[in-house]
C-alpha cells in the first residue's frame, strides 16, 4: 500500500490473522485511514486539551513531526509479516538443531494507552529442511510491534506467523519487556518486566527442547 498519506486515504491493510485467530491488523476493511491533514488536526487539538497553544513557536511544528513519529511507530500495519518470510528461505538438508535470534531490541506501543512497549524477544525454530534469513526473524517481530499491541498477542502472532510460513518442527518466543503504562503512569512501578512466551511444536512437547531454549536464553534460572 503506498506510504504517501499526504493525502490520499490508503486502503487499511489486510488483517493478519494467525492460526489461533487473533487479529494483528487494524480493526478490518472497515477502518478509513483520514488524511495527513486530519490527523495533524487531531494533534492541534489534542496539545490545546493539554493546556497549550498549539500556534506558539515551539509547537508550530509539532504535529507534522508527531504525525512522522507516528508513521515510524506504526509502520507494522503495511508490512505483511508472512511475506517478509517467504522471501528468502531456501531448502537445506542436513541442518535440524535450533536456530536462535537473542536479544532482538522490541519496541511498540500498548494498545490502552499507546506508550511505549520497550524490552527484548527472543526468537528460535527447529528447521524442518526450511530456512529463513535470519534477518527475517527480526522483521517479523517489528512487523508485529510497530503497531497498537499487547503483549501476549504480540507473543503469539509472531510464533503462528513463523510456524506457518516456515513449517518446523517447532517455534519459541519470549518477550521480556517493560510497559510505560505501568512505569511512567497509573500504578507507577518501575523495573517491573513483563515475560511472555509462545511455544509450539517440539518445544511444547518435548520438556529438554524448552529446557536448552530457555537456558541458551537465560531463562532457566529457578
Ligand atoms: N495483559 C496485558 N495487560 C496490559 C498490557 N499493556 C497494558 N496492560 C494493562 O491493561 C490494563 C488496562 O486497564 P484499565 O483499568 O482499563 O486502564 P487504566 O485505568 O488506565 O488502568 P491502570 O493502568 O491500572 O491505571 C492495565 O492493567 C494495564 O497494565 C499487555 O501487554 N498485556
Ligand atoms: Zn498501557
Amino acid at each position: 500500500m503506498s506510504l504517501d498519506r499526504s493525502t490520499s486515504r490508503p486502503q487499511a491493510p489486510r488483517d493478519y490473522r494467525d492460526s489461533a485467530g487473533v487479529s494483528g491488523g487494524p480493526g478490518g476493511d472497515a477502518v478509513e485511514r483520514p488524511t495527513r491533514e486530519e490527523a495533524e488536526d487531531a494533534i492541534r487539538t489534542l496539545l490545546r486539551w493539554a493546556g497549550d497553544d498549539p500556534g506558539r513557536e515551539g509547537l508550530v511544528d509539532t504535529p507534522k513531526r508527531v504525525a512522522a513519529a507516528y508513521e515510524e511507530f506504526f509502520a507494522g500495519y503495511a508490512e505483511d509479516p508472512e511475506d517478509l518470510l517467504r522471501r528468502t528461505f531456501e531448502e537445506v538438508e542436513g541442518y535440524d538443531e535450533m536456530v536462535l535470534l537473542r536479544d532482538i531490541r522490541l519496541e511498540s506501543h500498548c494498545e490502552h494507552h499507546m506508550v511505549p512497549i520497550i524490552g527484548t524477544a527472543h526468537v528460535a525454530y527447529l528447521p524442518n529442511s526450511r530456512v529463513v534469513g535470519i534477518s527475517k526473524l527480526a522483521r517479523v517481530v517489528d512487523a508485529f510491534a510497530r503497531r497498537l499491541q499487547i503483549q501476549e498477542k504480540m507473543t503469539a502472532q509472531i510464533a503462528n506467523a513463523i510456524n506457518d510460513v516456515l513449517e518446523p518442527k517447532g517455534v519459541a518466543v519470549v518477550i521480556e519487556a517493560a510497559h510505560q503504562c505501568m512505569t511512567t503512569r497509573g500504578v507507577h512501578k518501575p523495573g517491573v518486566t513483563m515475560v511472555t512466551s509462545r511455544m509450539l511444536g517440539a518445544f511444547r512437547t518435548s520438556s529438554d527442547t524448552r529446557r536448552e531454549f530457555l537456558s541458551m536464553v537465560g531463562h532457566d534460572r529457578g
